[in-house]
């Protein structure tokens, strides 16, 4: 579903990613793991269509990415960003029904409700300044699925998440995998979640740190 064939990306002369190559296919699990500032950001944002790579194809589900007409690929990834991104004044719900409207599904308050519980979340009528951290990641998680994305980019979304609710949140999607073909790509430095979640794991930057902890292990790794 996902090509990636020869991406390069470079700030000025520094290089940060190089000749990254990989497929990935209906209802895979992917975990990206690497030092900080390996590039694993960086390559999510460039999946996500955020940031233009200096060189590269990119296909998915067929569509080449043209940087110029980015729509038809945008429809079909959900992405989850590092940095929280709601809207901390309004309540859950005005969230999720601010970011139904953005998306191109229409949703019902219900189906949009269930979404929330689905990410153990249920302060439906409170206003987002007044939950937790993790509650916000919660909710970053849930707008990320509005949608109903093919593929699905996470950067580090369980930070601060308490360990039960990781756990459910860590099945949700493998079902999402595993019932509705969904692939994504899951950045972490929790080798545990990363373990317990992902079918294999691609490591990137300069340091075979996690590659070793990894394949001892067990996991399949790749790098990239
Ligand atoms: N806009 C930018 N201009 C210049 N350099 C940048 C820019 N954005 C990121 N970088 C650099 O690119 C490198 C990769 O950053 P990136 O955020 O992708 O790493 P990361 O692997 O996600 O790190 P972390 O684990 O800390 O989140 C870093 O050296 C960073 O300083």
């Amino acid at each position: 579903m996902l090509q990636v064939e020869a991406l390069h990306k470079s700030y000025g002369n520094h290089v940060i990613l190089e000749d990254i190559t990989f497929t990935l296919e209906k209802g895979d699990i992917v975990g990206l793991v690497g030092e900080n500032g390996a590039g694993k950001s960086t390559l999510l944002h460039i999946l996500a269509t955020l940031q233009k790579p200096s060189k590269g194809k990119l296909t998915l589900n067929g569509m080449t990415y043209h940087w110029k007409s980015l729509s038809h690929i945008r429809r079909q990834i959900g992405f989850v960003p590092q940095e929280i991104a709601i809207w901390d004044h309004l309540t859950v719900e005005e969230n999720m029904v601010f970011f139904e409207k953005l998306s191109w599904k229409n949703k019902s308050k219900e189906e949009l409700q269930n979404l929330c519980l689905d990410m153990k979340l249920n302060r439906w009528k409170e206003p987002v300044h007044t939950l937790s951290g993790g509650m916000k990641r919660k909710l970053n998680l849930a707008i990320s699925l509005i949608h109903e994305p093919k593929l699905l980019l996470l950067d580090e979304p369980t930070v601060g998440i308490d360990l039960k609710s990781k756990q459910e949140i860590a099945s949700y999607l493998k079902d999402l995998a595993t019932k509705r073909g969904v692939a994504m790509i899951y950045i972490s430095h929790d080798m545990n979640e990363i373990m317990n979640l992902c079918d294999q794991v691609f490591c990137i930057g300069d340091d075979s740190f996690y590659d070793r902890l990894l394949t001892q292990a067990g996991q399949e790794v790749i790098r990239l």
